[in-house]
């Protein structure tokens, strides 16, 4: 109790402003709706834990790059697009999602989102399973991670290679426990049952950024809700070996680590900069008890298939993309032309990783797909392409796993341009308005007016045994 009105008295110290978060979001190409910055540039105090309204100052949109989405979109999504537009074009309607850090005490943050109108939009674990064996311990211990038990990120060249030169040692018959000499044990305290929560309000309020406490793991993490959905899609369970194949800032490298206990969670970045990004938030999320099962690579995704072999159950492949609501800001219409003339060669490093990330899998195993743009050619026609060369990968539906039960809160698109095909499903308005539609090969989220989350494509695919 003392530490949570210790964390809300310190949220009330000071309000950053909307337009600080504005710029700092626009800080590199690659940060999407799903990585909202988690300081607040030129912020010094901690923020207070009142909800923000409105960025006082927008920039506008980059014309060449409205221009072209307009071009193609209109094409690919007909009328849905004038409303995702009229949604991208209005940062101040966006709305945010606040995923909470599992391995903190979480009572009283709970409480303020409550009482500011947030509500979760998953499951929300019993509180008397989630606490089941161990309540009080969990307590207890808990307040300890807060404070000192802070990770070390581990980065793969501080692992012991094996004697065949890579950094894992798995046999698949056997890997949670050849992993686990790698690992400290876990006490019981730190394992207290993995549950993703994510709070979300029906409009555009948005929760203060967490403040940077040195020593301390921050307890929430801002992200667009639609980013929970490949990992959601991952599925992954305790023990088992998983790769973030494309994983700065680690938005859901975090958010894995919500669902389950992985044996190993491997976070590749290629880029310099962007992995101390990550490093610094698995850092600020991931106590130290699990440090030695989180490991950071800096390996260039599209040879990670050949250097580690069949070796993952589960591989999340978050690539690069236009990402639609970073590239339609950019700063100078010079920068958004620059983007747009190396638009062309995404799908083709997309396709490349996305092959690197199915040789990466065991057989069994699963990869899921993701990117933050509307556009079907880093879509569908990269998992289509990447489908037709690789007879071991199979695309799962996820209509009744993930469209269905999330129809309330996300739009859902066709998106495809050729309805007819098979194993495509017809459009669905669902009592809530959401427009619901999945194809074969993967599920499109558009941002429309009072649910904002999006763009998010997601596909996950099989390797067969
Ligand atoms: C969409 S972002 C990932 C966001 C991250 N998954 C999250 O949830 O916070 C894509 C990332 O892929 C990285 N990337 C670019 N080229 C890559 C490559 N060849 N191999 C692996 N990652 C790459 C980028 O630097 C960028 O950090």
């Amino acid at each position: 109790m003392l530490k949570q009105s210790l964390v809300i008295q310190k949220l009330n110290s000071k309000t950053p402003t909307c337009l600080q978060w504005f710029c700092s979001c626009e800080v590199d190409s690659y940060t999407g709706p799903d990585s909202v910055s988690q300081q607040p540039v030129g912020q010094k105090g901690a923020p207070t834990n009142q909800v923000t309204n409105r960025p006082k100052r927008e920039r506008s949109a980059c014309q060449p790059v409205l221009d072209c989405f307009d071009r193609q979109y209109c094409n690919e999504l007909g009328n849905l697009w004038t409303t995702a537009r009229a949604v991208l074009l209005d940062p101040h309607s966006w709305q945010y999602g606040v995923m909470l850090n599992r391995f903190t005490t979480l009572t009283g943050i709970r409480h303020v989102l409550q009482s500011q109108g947030f509500s979760s939009f998953l499951p929300q674990p019993d509180a008397s399973t989630l606490h089941s064996t161990y309540s009080s311990t969990i307590l207890a211990s808990k307040e300890e991670i807060d404070k000192k038990s802070v990770f070390r990120p581990r980065y793969i060249s501080e692992c012991p290679p094996a004697s065949d030169g890579s950094h894992l040692h798995l046999d698949h018959t056997t890997h949670s426990q050849s992993h686990q000499p790698q690992s400290e044990p876990l006490s019981p305290s730190s394992l207290s049952r993995p549950s993703l929560q994510c709070y979300v309000h029906p409009s555009a309020l948005r929760f203060p950024s967490p403040a940077h406490r040195p020593g301390q793991l921050k307890q929430y993490y801002l992200l667009n809700a639609a980013s929970l959905l490949p990992v959601l899609a991952l599925k992954v369970r305790d023990g088992e070996t998983v790769l973030d194949l494309c994983s700065a800032p680690g938005g859901k490298a975090l958010a894995i680590m919500q669902t389950a206990t992985p044996a190993l969670l491997c976070c590749n970045e290629p880029d310099p900069h962007r992995r101390d990004w990550l490093a610094k938030t698995l850092e600020s999320f991931i106590p130290l008890p699990l440090s030695n099962r989180v490991i950071i690579s800096a390996q260039d995704g599209r040879s990670f298939g050949q250097s580690e072999a069949g070796m993952y159950d589960k591989v999340l492949i978050d690539a690069p993309c236009s990402n639609d609501r970073s590239w339609l800001y950019s700063s100078v219409a010079l920068h958004g032309e620059e983007r747009l003339k190396e638009r062309a060669k995404l799908p083709l490093l997309q396709a490349q990783l996305l092959r690197s990330a199915l040789s990466a899998v065991r057989p069994g195993g699963v990869v899921v797909y993701s990117t933050c743009t509307l556009s079907s050619s880093e879509n569908y026609a990269v998992v289509e392409a990447v489908l037709n060369s690789c007879p071991e990968a199979e695309p799962e539906d996820l209509w009744e796993e993930l469209v269905i039960p999330f129809s309330n809160h996300f739009t859902f698109s066709p998106a495809h341009p050729d309805q007819t095909q098979p194993g495509h499903r017809p459009s669905w308005h669902s009592q809530y308005g959401a427009v619901l539609s999945c194809h074969k090969n993967g599920v499109l989220v558009v941002p429309q007016p009072g649910k904002t989350w999006g763009p998010m494509f997601l596909c996950r695919i099989r390797r067969r045994k």
